[in-house]
């Protein structure tokens, strides 16, 4: 039986002149799965991360999403398939409302009336309906997270991509975005870089280690990161 699977990467290798970023790696993600990609720095997690999102062609390898190949298409075309990117750079529009920011970004697949309902039923969603008149600019870095998570949300994409979303949040920003990152799978495929442990644990699901380029491991987070050779190449200590 074929297994339904919303992405697959296949062989994908990114080679920086001499350095091979990612080498040969395949990645299979079902639908409504949450899979974490961690491993250590220089590993090849961002590189691979590129590739998926459209931002890095690879030099090899494809990456195909419900059926159709990614490789080369640009990023605006990747939106429109139903993949939706959150990266580490926010960016959200300061001059704008909350509110005004998350109807822009539901507007790419709604007319106006219903993007204002989605709107309201994605920042009900996220727990942030209290902060949809304030402006953007005006808020602190979690709420700013929280609101970047919006707009990646309100045009109901199938799969989303998470990029370190838990950088420079509170222990209480992580524990309730953790809380958030898994009530997503109700209704997308979710695939996190994330180096945040705590956060990993807390959402323990499946998790792909990457290291030089390659996986070195994957499975369950609970399996994955009691694996000794897990604990060498990344966790050391911090794991143990
Ligand atoms: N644009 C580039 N040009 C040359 N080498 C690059 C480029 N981008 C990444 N690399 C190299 O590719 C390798 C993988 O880097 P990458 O940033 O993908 O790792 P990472 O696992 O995301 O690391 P980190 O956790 O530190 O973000 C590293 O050796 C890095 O120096």
């Amino acid at each position: 039986m074929t297994e339904a699977l919303i992405l697959e990467a296949r062989g994908l290798t990114m080679r920086f002149g001499g350095v091979t970023a990612v080498d040969g790696v395949d990645l299979k993600v079902r639908p409504g799965e949450l899979r974490c990609l961690i491993g250590p720095n220089g590993a090849g997690k961002s590189t691979f991360f590129k590739m998926l999102s459209g931002q890095l062609r690879p030099s090899a390898g494809d990456v195909v999403f419900k059926g159709i190949s990614l490789v080369g298409l640009p990023a605006s075309r990747i939106a429109r398939l139903g993949i939706g990117i959150k990266t580490q750079v926010p960016s959200v529009f300061n001059g704008l409302t909350v509110a005004a920011g998350v109807t822009l970004a539901a507007r790419r697949s709604l007319p106006p009336m219903l993007a204002r309902a989605r709107t309201d039923e994605t920042l009900a969603r996220i727990g942030i309906g209290r902060l949809r008149d304030r402006l953007v600019g005006e808020l602190a870095h979690g709420q700013r997270q929280l609101v970047e998570l919006a707009m990646v949300l309100a045009p109901q994409p199938d799969l989303v991509l998470l990029d370190e979303p838990a950088a420079g949040m509170t222990a209480d920003e992580v524990s309730r975005l953790a809380d958030l990152v898994v009530e997503l799978t109700r209704s997308s495929a979710v695939i996190i870089v994330e180096h945040d442990m705590q956060f990993i644990r807390r959402i323990a699901r499946d998790v792909t280690v990457f290291n030089c380029g390659r996986v070195l491991a994957e499975g369950p987070a609970g399996q994955v990161l009691a694996d000794q050779r897990v604990k060498d190449v990344y966790l050391g200590k911090e794991a143990a």
